[in-house]
């Protein structure tokens, strides 16, 4: 089995490694983690996961893969601490929004580097991952990548240009069902509905309209339309929200997050 190290052990490293370790993908004793300083932070996931804390930058010459999983903005030191230690076959999994495969081949040498694009989901087995390749990841490792990332919900893969979007969409897209949760949360409220019954009600009703589109094979359009009785209360839920140009507000959401993708991949 695969020694993988993980660099950067904030929440999507621990997403990961929750979805990998509780799916019985890679064994604890695979996985290592190191951050730039929060020792506590890397007892915290010892603890937990059971994972190894990397003591020894040594260490990473054992290496067979490494995941980055910084912040787009600390990827050049996080390339210079490590780049003396790999072999020139260790491979690269990067998680990074925006930043594209060649800077991290600029970085750390030209190297079998897949990038992939997953959500905090990954933490129950429930991602919705985009993946692209650079031209050294041979066969086998494609497998093997796919795999991984399938333990851990679904993964797509895309040309690399359209992880952009596919950021924009479901890498941040926990966070816009979580914002329109905050927002049913609210209005319910105004009601007399407690935030505790608005949950229970909404997350069942996003959980039930998911499991709908997967499993009936209806387009959108026509499911909604099946809740839209003429004259009636969904209708006018639906034209207030065009009146509030909801398509519009959709619209530059998920533009103004593929844009920013585009922007760090310039290390803007
Ligand atoms: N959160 C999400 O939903 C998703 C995030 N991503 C991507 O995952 C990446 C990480 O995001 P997230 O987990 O939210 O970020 P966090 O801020 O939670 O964690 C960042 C981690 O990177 C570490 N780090 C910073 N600089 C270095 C360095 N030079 N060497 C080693 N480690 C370093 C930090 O260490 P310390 O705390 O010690 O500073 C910290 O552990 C981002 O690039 C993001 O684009 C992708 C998909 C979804
Ligand atoms: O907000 C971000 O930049 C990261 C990438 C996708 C989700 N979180």
């Amino acid at each position: 089995m695969q020694k993988i190290l993980f660099v950067g052990a904030g929440s999507m490293a621990e997403a990961l490694i929750q979805g990998w370790v509780e799916q019985k993908v890679i064994p604890s004793e695979n996985i290592y983690v190191t951050n730039r300083s929060k020792i506590e932070r890397l007892i915290e996931l010892s603890e937990s996961y059971a994972v190894n804390i990397l003591d020894d930058n040594e260490k990473i010459r054992d290496m067979d893969l490494i995941i980055l999983a910084m912040k787009p903005k600390d990827i050049q030191p996080a390339m210079e601490r490590i780049q003396p230690f790999l072999n020139k076959d260790t491979a690269v999994l990067s998680v990074l929004a925006g930043i594209p495969i060649h800077t991290i081949e600029e970085g750390i040498g030209n190297r079998p580097i897949a990038r992939v694009m997953p959500n905090t989901s990954a933490t129950i087995g429930m991602s919705a991952s985009g993946i692209a390749f650079n031209e050294r990841v041979d066969d086998y490792q494609k497998v093997l990548y796919l795999q991984m990332m399938e333990a851990i919900g679904i993964v797509i893969e895309v040309e690399e240009d359209k992880l952009h979007a596919v950021t924009a969409l479901s890498g941040s897209g926990p966070a816009y069902l979580y914002y329109l949760l905050e927002a049913w949360e609210a209005v319910g409220s105004e009601f007399g509905l407690s935030k505790e019954v608005v949950r229970q009600l909404m997350v069942q009703t996003i959980a039930g309209s998911a499991a709908m589109l997967q499993s009936v094979k209806e387009e959108p359009t026509t499911l909604r339309r099946k809740v839209t009785s003429p004259g009636g209360t969904t209708e006018a839920g639906i034209t207030a929200l065009e009146n509030n140009r909801f398509n519009e507000a959709i619209y530059a959401c998920i533009k103004s997050a593929e844009a920013r993708s585009r922007e760090l991949a310039k290390g803007q």
